[in-house]
C-alpha cells in the first residue's frame, strides 16, 4: 500500500473518543443547527449576543482565570460584560464586534472579543483574570479547553488582517457572526482561511524519527511537518516532506488525527504515521529546513513523554531531550507510537 492511507483502527479510536458522540445525538444536532443559523442570520446572532458568553482577548492574548492553580478560559456572561464595560467607562456597543465561536453545553452562544484598545489592568481587575500570551496559555490549559481559545484568537486575527479586498483594495464588511467578510465592490466573499499542513511520525519498526528546526526551544524534537503545496494530496505532501527533509522514502501511511494549529498563522494539521524500510534508514538532513533529525529509541521516547513543560536549562550541560506537549498533535503521534511499541514488546 505504498503512499496510500489505510483508514483503520486509529481513526475508529478517535471517533469513539469524540465528546460529541457521547452526548445525546439530538442535543448535538440541535446545537449544530442553531450555530448554522447564527452564522448566517444577522438578526438571530444579534439576539444571541444579548445572552451569550464572551472570551476577551487583549492584543490576541486570551483572558484566563485560575482556581487553585487550575487555569480556565474566563468566559463572561453578557450582563457581566456590560456591567464591566460601564465600570471602566466604555460603550457597550463594542460587544457587537464579537465573533461567534461556538455553543456551550447548555446551548448558549459563545463569542470572542478583542479589547486591546481598553485598559488592560482595569479589565484584569474587574474580571479577576489575567491576559496570557497564547504560547504560555497552552501550557496552563487542560486539553479540551485549548481548541476554543485557539479558535477565538484565530478568528480575531483573521478579521484584523482581512479588512480589505485583495482584488479591489476596497474595505470588506463582516456579517454579524463574523463567519465571513464581503467586498461589496467586487462581490467577493472571504471566509476564514487555514493552511493545510501534513505532519508525520516516521518509524523503522523499532525507532521513530524526530527533527528540530534551529528556531525550536533547546532540546525540543518533533515529528516532521510541512505545508501542502497547491494541488497536492496529504499523502503526496507527507511523502515529499519526508524525502525533502530527511532523505527517506515512505512505504506506508496511516491516518491518526487532525487539529487546528494557531502558530504562526492558522494551519490545519493532518497527522499520520509512516513506515520506512528498516534496511534503508540512513537519514540525510536538509540543513535549510532542519538543524538536526535522527532516530530515537523507545526508551528515549518514553522518558521524553514524561516531561510536561519546557525543561530548565542548566549551564554547561546539553539541553534535555523533550517532545511537544499534549496540546500539539505531534505529541499524540509520539504517544500512539510508544503505545504501539509497548504492545509489540510484550
Ligand atoms: N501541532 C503540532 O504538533 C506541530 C505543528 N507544527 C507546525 O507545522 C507548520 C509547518 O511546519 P514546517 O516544518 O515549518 O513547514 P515546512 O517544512 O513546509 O517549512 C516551512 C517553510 O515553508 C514555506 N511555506 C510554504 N507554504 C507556506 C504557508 N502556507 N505558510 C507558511 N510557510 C509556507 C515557507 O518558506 C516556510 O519557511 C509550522 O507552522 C509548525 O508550527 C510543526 C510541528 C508540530
Ligand atoms: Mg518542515
Amino acid at each position: 500500500m505504498r503512499g496510500r492511507f489505510q483508514w483503520v483502527s486509529w481513526k475508529v479510536l478517535h471517533s469513539i473518543k469524540s465528546p460529541e458522540l457521547s452526548r445525546s445525538c439530538s442535543g448535538y444536532v440541535s446545537r449544530v443547527r442553531y450555530l448554522m443559523r447564527l452564522k448566517e442570520d444577522d438578526e438571530a446572532c444579534r439576539e444571541a449576543l444579548k445572552s451569550g458568553s464572551f472570551l476577551l482577548y487583549y492584543n490576541l492574548a486570551p483572558l484566563l482565570k485560575s482556581n487553585s492553580n487550575v487555569y480556565k478560559p474566563a468566559f463572561l456572561k453578557a450582563s457581566d460584560l456590560e456591567n464591566m464595560l460601564k465600570k471602566i467607562g466604555r460603550d457597550k456597543h463594542i460587544v457587537s464586534e464579537s465573533v461567534l465561536l461556538g455553543c456551550d453545553e447548555s446551548g448558549e452562544a459563545q463569542f470572542s472579543l478583542e479589547v486591546g484598545d481598553l485598559d488592560r489592568s482595569a479589565l484584569e481587575r474587574q474580571c479577576g483574570g489575567v491576559f496570557v500570551d497564547l504560547t504560555k496559555a497552552f501550557f496552563m490549559l487542560s486539553g479540551p479547553e485549548a481548541p476554543i481559545v485557539t479558535k477565538g484568537q484565530a478568528l480575531i486575527r483573521w478579521h484584523q488582517t482581512n479588512g480589505f479586498c485583495s482584488a479591489t483594495g476596497q474595505p470588506t464588511v463582516r456579517n454579524q457572526s463574523g463567519s465571513h467578510r464581503i467586498c461589496h465592490s467586487s462581490g467577493i466573499t472571504y471566509y476564514p482561511k487555514m493552511s493545510p499542513v501534513a505532519i508525520v511520525l516516521v518509524s523503522d519498526g523499532s525507532r521513530c524519527l524526530l527533527g528540530r528546526q534551529a528556531t525550536f526551544p533547546p532540546g525540543l524534537y518533533s515529528a516532521l511537518a510541512g505545508f501542502c503545496d497547491m494541488g497536492e494530496s496529504v499523502d503526496e505532501a507527507l511523502r515529499r516532506e519526508v524525502a525533502e527533509e530527511a532523505g527517506l522514502e515512505v512505504e506506508t501511511l496511516q491516518y491518526s488525527g487532525s487539529q487546528h494549529w494557531p502558530f504562526p498563522q492558522s494551519s490545519f494539521m493532518v497527522a499520520c504515521h509512516a513506515t520506512v524500510n528498516p534496511n534503508n534508514t540512513q537519514v540525510s538532513i536538509d540543513k535549510a529546513e532542519l538543524e538536526d533529525a535522527h532516530w530515537f529509541t523507545f526508551k528515549e521516547i518514553t522518558e521524553a513523554l514524561q516531561i510536561k513543560k519546557p525543561p530548565r536549562i542548566s549551564k554547561g550541560e546539553p539541553p534535555a531531550f523533550w517532545v511537544p506537549p499534549s496540546f500539539a498533535i505531534a505529541n499524540q503521534l509520539i504517544q500512539e507510537w510508544a503505545n504501539q511499541q509497548q504492545l509489540t514488546r510484550k
